[in-house]
């Protein structure tokens, strides 16, 4: 016998699909008052083909692979409903002045979103979009290749085998240092430092350690990971790496205290966010040996001067913050955004939603 429950349950997608299209079949109806988004950048397909298919917002985009000019985007976001951006804006008061009170909807095509201020966002009560889960794969395996390269000096030792510096075999040359056996520091443990352990576990690491804010035992358990202080983090690992959102509590978090404290053949990496390092302290801390190696994907400025000085050192490699920089993880993070940026424009749940 059915109960009204289980006719409720049973209903219960057919009435939210039901509402959504009434949501925008009116949209629609309302014809040239569909929400105005823009787009900052020239973003993969998906996410483009997706906000075009809706039917439900008129774009107009940034149509270049380089960011819009400061000027152009505090022009372009006037009246705006739904603001669909990367992490090289600075969605800030200047910016959402500039929108005004049309602005509904801030949806970021990145997991981070430390350029987007927050507590203004809040005040005006817009939603904010991001991109988490869809890039931890490509993040880690990226952050796995950064490591094995600084660690086992490739750069280094490509540049020799082209430029004539590989003379005979020898026994001391071109040396690093191996996983096998190794302890595997974690600055800030989230989905994807519990995604590098997994890909490191292999390699015969023999412990892993992590710092954050508070234990996270959940988590830490699933890669046996264990919570230690910050200090004990550099003492005892032998590989460092950085997964910790940029926050004003991570901003430098990585100074010459840390680095001090870490052992002279630590190979360091970070694929984060370039600010939670002084790179001033990074760098003296390998050219004075405090360090073994440096491997940086973000850094601050980005991108690096070229005539940067940490670009000088053999053991720093420096990648151009390419992390999730895969065809399909872009895709995937572009699709994401324009859900959110769709849903939140409907009123409706995001799909990942910052909580403000
Ligand atoms: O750095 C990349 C991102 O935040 O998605």
């Amino acid at each position: 016998m059915w109960s009204f429950s289980h006719i409720k349950v049973l209903y219960k997608p057919f009435v939210a699909e039901f509402s959504t299209c009434c949501k925008l079949q009116a949209m629609k109806a309302a014809g040239r008052h569909l929400p105005k988004v823009y787009i900052t950048r020239r973003i993969p397909p998906d996410g483009l083909n997706i906000l075009k298919q809706s039917g439900s917002c008129q774009i107009e985009q940034w149509d270049s692979d380089d960011p819009v000019p400061r000027s152009e985007l505090l022009k372009k976001v006037s009246g705006v409903q739904g603001l669909y951006c990367l992490l090289t804006e600075k969605i800030d008061k200047e910016v959402l002045d500039a929108a005004g009170p049309s602005l509904k909807v801030v949806s970021t095509m990145s997991v981070g979103y430390d350029h987007l201020s927050l507590e203004e966002l809040k005040q005006r009560g817009i939603r904010v979009g991001f991109t988490p889960d869809v890039l931890t794969e490509a993040v880690a395996e990226l952050t796995v290749a950064l490591l094995l390269a600084t660690s086992r000096r490739l750069i280094e030792a490509v540049d020799e085998a082209k430029n004539g510096g590989w003379g005979t075999w020898k026994p001391l040359w071109m040396c690093g240092s191996g996983l096998t056996g190794s302890t595997f520091g974690i600055l800030g443990l989230g989905r994807i430092g519990e995604a590098i352990a997994k890909r490191l576990k292999p390699f015969g690491v023999k412990k892993f350690l992590y710092n954050d804010i508070a234990p996270r035992d959940e988590l830490a358990s699933r890669i046996s990971a264990e919570f230690v202080s910050l200090e004990e983090l550099a003492k005892q690992s032998d590989f460092i790496t950085v997964c910790c959102a940029l926050t004003p509590e991570t901003q430098e978090i990585c100074n010459k205290h840390l680095f001090s404290r870490m052992k002279k053949n630590a190979i360091f990496v970070n694929t984060s966010r370039g600010a939670v390092v002084n790179q001033e302290d990074l760098y003296h801390a390998l050219v004075n040996g405090q360090i073994a190696g440096a491997g940086l994907d973000v850094t601050v400025p980005e991108p690096l001067p070229t005539d940067h000085p940490l670009f000088k050192l053999k053991n720093c490699v420096i990648l151009p913050h390419i992390a999730s920089a895969t065809v399909e993880t872009r895709n995937a993070m572009s699709a994401l955004a324009a859900n959110n940026l769709l849903a939140g424009l409907r009123g409706d749940a995001m799909p990942k939603e910052v909580p403000l």
